[in-house]
């Protein structure tokens, strides 16, 4: 799609709760945007940036008023949040109601009505500011659980709009989306749009049957295929399609930033740094109870005591991006996994040689692409997840097909990634019976597995995910 911002308005307009980048304050007081965490932005960031298009969200930072500027050629639209609806709406009602209760209820989700107050309003916001800036009979994609009313708030104040709406984190079986107080208005918001996405088949159908069940409205019955065969609702004299489009990374630029002699050397330095192990494990993540961390340090652990793996042979680095540090699950978390890396070390590492390196900390892209093709079994084990794009990425720069990815059966990216070593996070032994086959692979199954993860990620890339998208929605008839 060829699109473009003018003064008046923006023909393809993307609505996320957060912009692609910060407002951080360093130390000195200084303020300076840094690229926000997450997968949302890494998958969108390019698509936007090929379509020329505009992008409202928040600036992560409460109370901060912030005018619509340019940023590395993308025009973005900060949405002002205050810092009480940064506890309700976003720690509150996205954090601590909807995401525990998408992720199968892993944690236990609240209920409060304060925080769906919150989040009404901060939805109507967010409604009527993508209304303002979207051009007539502009394309709106909004994007994920943050935003769920707004498809039908900004069809009320814009019928001219397509408008396309994309959930990033799984949509639950429907025995746990009926605890839900408010239910019945997040079907009705989602049917505001002309298409709705999300990663699997699964979710599609869970939707289906919940917009007859709760909205009353006709929804089709046949199976829902992969970028195929979407569902329809009829919704007045509208039909609402829903369909499955599992997301992607620019696989052929990662591919290309691993090749490159600087970041292959820096591989082979962080393998120095390390000592020099025969052996790099990896994980990578938001520090998110929904990623497993906890179970893949309980499996190291019990492997060391066993002596199935040696710790003056193998060490792990686990990379943990800070998140959502003001909301209590996530704080009683951090300790959890910070007591378990510090147990580990404390019986297994020598001076200047920890068994596991944990940096709580961002660390720059260059740097993550070089522990990609430094570590030799990358574990991605999440217990629920949407679709971990990490899982997506690391195969991307594995040009030289060596690695081993070990992969949970519970992210969505397991339904693609068939090659990886699939591990069900819940059961103990058989991560740990994962990792060690992992470790010890022959080299030639190595390679034969790391193929095929390759193929599929490169054929099946973010570009990919977006034409299938917006091809679905531009489909739509008014
Ligand atoms: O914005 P935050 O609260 O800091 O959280 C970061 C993002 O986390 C979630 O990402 C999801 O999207 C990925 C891409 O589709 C997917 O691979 C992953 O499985 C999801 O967890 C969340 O959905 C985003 O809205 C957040 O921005
Ligand atoms: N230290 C880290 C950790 C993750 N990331 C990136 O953050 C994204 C995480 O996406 P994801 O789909 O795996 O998971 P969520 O964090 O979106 O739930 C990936 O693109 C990672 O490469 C990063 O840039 N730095």
């Amino acid at each position: 799609m060829a699109a473009s911002s003018t003064t008046s308005g923006a023909d393809f307009v993307v609505v996320a709760n957060r912009l692609p980048v910060d407002l951080d304050t360093q130390p000195d007081g200084e303020r300076r945007w840094k690229r926000s965490p997450g997968g949302l932005v890494t998958a969108l960031e390019p698509v936007l940036r090929s379509n020329d298009g505009a992008w409202v969200g928040w600036t992560g930072v409460a109370d901060v008023d912030v005018d619509t500027f340019v940023e590395d050629g993308l025009t973005l639209h900060p949405v002002r949040l205050s810092a009480a609806e940064v506890t309700e709406y976003y720690e509150g009602f996205s954090n601590g109601t909807l995401w525990p209760l998408y992720h199968d209820v892993v944690a236990t989700p609240e209920y409060h009505r304060h925080w769906w107050n919150s989040y009404v309003q901060v939805n109507q916001r967010f409604a009527e500011a993508t209304a303002a800036i979207a051009a007539q009979g502009a394309t709106v994609w909004v994007q994920d659980y943050q935003l769920q009313l707004v498809p039908k708030m900004l069809r009320e104040l814009r019928p001219d709009l397509t408008i396309g709406f994309f959930l990033h984190i799984p949509f639950p079986p429907v025995e746990l989306f009926m605890q839900l107080p408010w239910r019945t208005e997040i079907v009705q918001g989602l049917l505001g749009a002309d298409l709705i996405g999300f990663h699997l088949p699964g979710g599609a159908q869970n939707f289906l049957y919940l917009s007859r069940r709760l909205a009353g409205q006709p929804a089709s019955r046949a199976s829902v295929g992969v970028r195929s065969r979407p569902g329809t609702v009829e919704v007045g004299d509208r039909t609402v399609r829903v369909g499955a489009f599992p997301i992607s990374i620019d696989s052929g630029q990662l591919d290309e930033l691993s090749r490159r002699p600087e970041v292959q050397a820096r591989a082979a330095e962080i393998r120095a740094e390390l000592g020099n192990p025969s052996r790099i494990i990896l994980g990578v993540d938001r520090l998110d109870y929904t990623k497993g961390i906890d179970n893949r340090l309980h499996a190291l652990h019990e492997l060391l005591a066993e002596g199935r793996i040696d710790a003056d042979e193998t060490v792990m680095v686990q990379l943990a991006t800070p998140s959502r540090e003001n909301v209590g699950l996530y704080i009683k978390m951090r300790e959890g996994i910070e007591q378990q890396v510090g147990r580990i070390n404390g019986d297994w590492s020598k001076v200047g040689r920890p068994a596991v390196h944990y940096l709580h900390q961002p660390v720059p892209r260059e740097e993550l692409v070089a522990l990609f093709v430094a570590a030799d079994v990358m574990l991605v084990t999440p217990v629920r997840d949407g679709m971990n794009l990490v899982a997506k990425e690391y195969p991307a720069c594995r040009g030289d097909l060596g690695g081993a990815l070990v992969l949970s059966e519970f992210a969505g990216a397991a339904a693609e990634l068939k090659d990886a070593y699939m591990v069900n996070p819940h059961d103990l032994d058989g991560v740990k019976d994962a990792l060690v086959a992992a470790l010890t692979q022959d080299p030639t199954e190595g390679r034969r597995r790391m193929r095929g993860l390759r193929r599929q990620v490169l054929t099946h890339d973010v570009d990919r995910w977006a034409r299938s998208f917006l091809d679905s929605l531009g489909g739509v008839e008014q």
